[in-house]
Order: structure tokens, then C-alpha cells, then sequence
């Protein structure tokens, strides 16, 4: 009788541990402790280290320990108090999450990589990242950004992929972190269109609802673009396919639908912060819901012209209007981001945006306001900045060259 390989289990990185990289740590621990024919039960959580000290309105606030005196470093604080004090406050973290501050250590033999930063930090990490990975890793992209240089722009999960030559898919939604770290239900578009050599195993039906998950089709990052060809995933691991990936993400409370449309999904969690700082703005102004509406269709309808402008005809329409990531992200951005916040109390305190994230954020980042400026340097480079009104409006009010009080007549089509 033929005797079945001794199967490996993927280990897990989360590389980064801010309010989203924390909160992708707890559900992705939880799943590995569900999943332990196919995941490592530890879940390394890549930290970048700095000092902190317990707040006093913290539950974990002692004035006879040290944590709540002297600073301490983060990632001590996190491993001995099983909370992201700083970041996810409240949140108790499973013990199998460890907080790692050593990156080559963080990710040495990891075969799945969750990338959670914030985009601007991406490239230098993923520098660091070079020759310490195995070769065979694939990768998830959770960073909602663009990456634009003098050669044009890509994609965060293309950027993430070329530098590392692994395969990287996205994950996107309408995902406002603390709400998921409490357990409240919310959905999620992850797009992960592996390549054939991933899938040992028919890839199974994910919801006979969607018209999208059947469909298997070609890396949309280009393989050519690589250093060298895709190394597959040695025979000893289970395969890494969409059903593989979606128990790695999908919990009781964050439902999970997969898609093949790499582009789309992640153009739809980079524009959508630009669309919130507008909502920001004409709320900040009190103009009320109507005005956060009318900015919210505008920014939707740029958005799918963007995508299929610049990234062809493997984005779908309907990423935008159907999914979680596309239209129902654009929603929450619009009510609760931290870019709407933030913009709309610029308005309200006439202090920069700039000065709020810094005083009112605790560290943690807007990726609304770098990824204004990257699109209008990229749409400038293309001379196209008036078929974007919404997006070039929103960069030049950061910039100071019109008024919120302008966007109506901005936004307005010109014959
Ligand atoms: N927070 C959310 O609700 C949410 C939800 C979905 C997606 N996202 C996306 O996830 C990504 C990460 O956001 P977040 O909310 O986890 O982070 P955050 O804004 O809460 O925290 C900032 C993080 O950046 C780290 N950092 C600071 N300087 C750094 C450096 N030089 N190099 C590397 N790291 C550095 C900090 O340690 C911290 O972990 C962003 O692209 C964001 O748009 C966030
Ligand atoms: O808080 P924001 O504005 O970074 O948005 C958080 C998430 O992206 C919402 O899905």
C-alpha cells in the first residue's frame, strides 16, 4: 500500500504590527491553531521596535512595574502582556502570536508572508527582506498604497513580488482594523490567482455566488519583470491554493471572498484613501451627507478609469462596484477612516493634516495623503491630471493651491 508524504506546515509571517498588521496577527493565529495540518501553530509578527510605556488608562497600567515607569520595548511589552499596547490597545492577542523585532529571524524558512505596513515602507523592507526568505514563499499583500518612480507605477503586491521574485496576491476591504480586532462582522476580497504550479489540487469552488472565483487565469504580475522564474512549492508542503489561502484569512467574523483580479483589489484599497480625504473635507465643512455622496460616486467612477486606463483589461468593473474592496470600502473610508477623520478635523481645527496625523494618531500612519501626491506625480507624467478632477483636486488642496470650500465647481464635469 502506497504510503502518503510526511507533509510540511507553512510557517506564517506577519510582516508588520501596526493597527492592521496586529489585528491580521490575532486572525491569522486563530486559523493556524484551526488549521494545524496546514499551518505552523506559531505566527511570527515582524516589529518594528521602538519604546513604549503603558498608558495609564490602560487595563495593564501598574505603577509598581517597570512596563508602566520605564519605557520598555514594544515587542517585550507585547510578548509579555499578549497586547499590542500601542497599536491595537484592548485587543487581547492569542499566545501563539510572537512579536519579532529580528526580520531575517522573523521570516527565516517562512513560506507564507503577510505584508501589513505602511506602503511607504515597503520597498526598504522588502531590500531587507532580500536573501532572507526562502525562495519558494508566496506572499499577501494587506498594504493599501500605490508605487510610483521615474519607470511609472505598480502595484504594492507587483512591488512586493519583483523585488522578492515570490508570487504576492492581495487582500482588501472595507476593513477598518479595531472593528475586526473586536470581533464585529466584516467582509474581505482577497485576490490570490496563484500560479498553476501552486495548485496540486483542483482548486475548489469558494461561493457559487460569485461570478469570479471559478476563473483561474495568468499572474497579472508580470513573470517577465522577474529576476528569475517562479521557484515552485516543494512537493512536502500542502499546496497553496485559493481554498489553502482563504482558511489562512477567513474567520466567523471576517468573511472572506476570493477573486483573481490582483489589480483591481488593490487599486481599490489605494485609491479609496485618496476619495476619504474628500469626504473628510466637505464633512469637516458641514455640507453633510449629500456632499460626502456625491465626492464618494465621483472618486468610484475615477477609480475603475484609472484601473482600466493603467492596468488593462485584467481589471474588472465590477471589482470595484461588487466587491468589498471596491465600493464597500470607499463606504466605510468615507465614515470612519482614519483619512476622513483626519481631514475632516483639519477642517474644523484649520490645522494641517500633516500636524493631525502627528498629534492625534500615536504613531500610526495616513496613507491617503503620500498616495495623493504619488497619483498626481504619476497622472502628471501622463498629462492627465483633468481627466482626474477628484484625485487632482484632492492633491492640490494638501498642496495648498485651492480651497475645500472649491471641490464642487473642481469635480464639476467641463465640456
Ligand atoms: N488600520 C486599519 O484599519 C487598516 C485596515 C486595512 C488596511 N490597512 C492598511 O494596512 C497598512 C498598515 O497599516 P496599519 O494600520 O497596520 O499601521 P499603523 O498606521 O497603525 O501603524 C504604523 C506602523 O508603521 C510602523 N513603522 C513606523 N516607522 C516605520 C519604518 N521606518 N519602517 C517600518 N515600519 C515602520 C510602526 O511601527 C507601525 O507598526 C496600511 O497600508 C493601511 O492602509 C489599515
Ligand atoms: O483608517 P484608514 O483611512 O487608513 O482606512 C482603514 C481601512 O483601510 C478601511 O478599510
Amino acid at each position: 500500500m502506497a504510503t502518503l508524504a510526511a507533509q510540511k506546515q507553512h510557517k506564517v509571517t506577519i510582516v508588520g504590527s501596526g493597527n492592521w498588521g496586529t489585528t491580521m496577527s490575532k486572525l491569522v493565529a486563530e486559523n493556524v491553531q484551526a488549521n494545524p495540518h496546514l499551518f505552523q501553530q506559531t505566527v511570527q509578527m515582524w516589529v518594528y521596535e521602538e519604546e513604549c510605556i503603558i498608558p495609564k488608562g490602560s487595563r495593564h497600567y501598574d505603577p509598581s512595574s517597570d512596563m508602566s515607569t520605564k519605557p520598555q520595548k514594544l515587542s517585550h511589552v507585547i510578548n509579555t502582556l499578549h497586547e499590542n499596547i500601542k497599536y491595537l490597545p484592548g485587543i487581547t492577542l492569542p499566545s501563539n502570536v510572537v512579536a519579532n523585532p529580528d526580520l531575517p529571524a522573523a521570516v527565516k524558512d517562512s513560506t507564507i508572508l503577510v505584508f501589513v505596513l505602511p506602503h511607504q515602507f515597503i520597498p526598504r523592507v522588502c531590500d531587507q527582506l532580500v536573501g532572507h526568505i526562502v525562495p519558494f514563499a508566496r506572499g499577501i499583500c494587506c498594504t493599501k498604497g500605490v508605487d510610483v518612480s521615474e519607470k511609472g507605477i505598480r502595484l504594492m503586491s507587483e512591488a512586493i513580488g519583483m523585488r522578492l521574485n515570490i508570487y504576492c496576491g492581495a487582500l482588501s476591504g472595507a476593513n477598518i482594523a479595531s472593528e475586526i480586532a473586536q470581533e464585529k462582522y466584516s467582509e474581505t476580497t482577497v485576490a490570490y490567482d496563484p500560479p498553476p504550479m501552486d495548485s496540486r489540487h483542483p482548486t475548489p469552488k469558494v461561493s457559487p455566488s460569485s461570478s469570479q472565483v471559478d476563473l483561474i487565469s495568468p499572474s497579472r504580475v508580470n513573470p517577465s519583470s522577474r529576476s528569475a522564474p517562479l521557484i515552485p512549492l516543494p512537493s512536502d508542503y500542502p499546496p497553496l491554493s485559493r481554498e489553502n489561502i482563504r482558511k489562512l484569512f477567513h474567520r466567523p467574523y471576517f468573511h472572506v471572498r476570493i477573486v483573481d483580479d490582483v489589480a483591481g483589489v488593490s487599486l481599490g484599497g489605494a485609491l479609496k484613501n485618496i476619495i476619504a480625504l474628500a469626504a473628510g473635507y466637505v464633512d469637516g465643512l458641514g455640507w453633510g451627507d449629500n456632499a460626502k455622496a456625491a465626492v464618494m460616486r465621483v472618486g468610484i467612477l475615477e477609480m475603475v478609469r484609472f484601473g482600466k486606463a493603467f492596468f488593462g483589461d485584467s481589471v474588472k468593473t465590477g471589482t470595484f462596484t461588487e466587491e468589498s474592496c471596491g465600493v464597500a470600502d470607499v463606504i466605510t473610508s468615507c465614515m470612519g477612516g482614519r483619512n476622513f477623520r483626519c481631514a475632516k478635523r483639519s477642517i474644523e481645527t484649520g490645522k494641517s493634516i500633516y500636524e493631525i496625523e502627528e498629534t492625534e494618531l500615536n504613531g500610526q500612519k495616513l496613507q491617503g495623503t503620500s498616495t495623493a501626491h504619488e497619483v498626481h506625480t504619476f497622472l502628471k507624467s501622463q498629462g492627465l491630471e483633468a481627466e482626474y478632477p477628484l484625485f487632482t483636486a484632492v492633491y492640490d488642496i494638501l498642496e495648498g493651491n485651492v480651497k475645500p470650500e472649491q471641490i464642487p465647481e473642481l469635480i464639476e464635469p467641463k465640456d
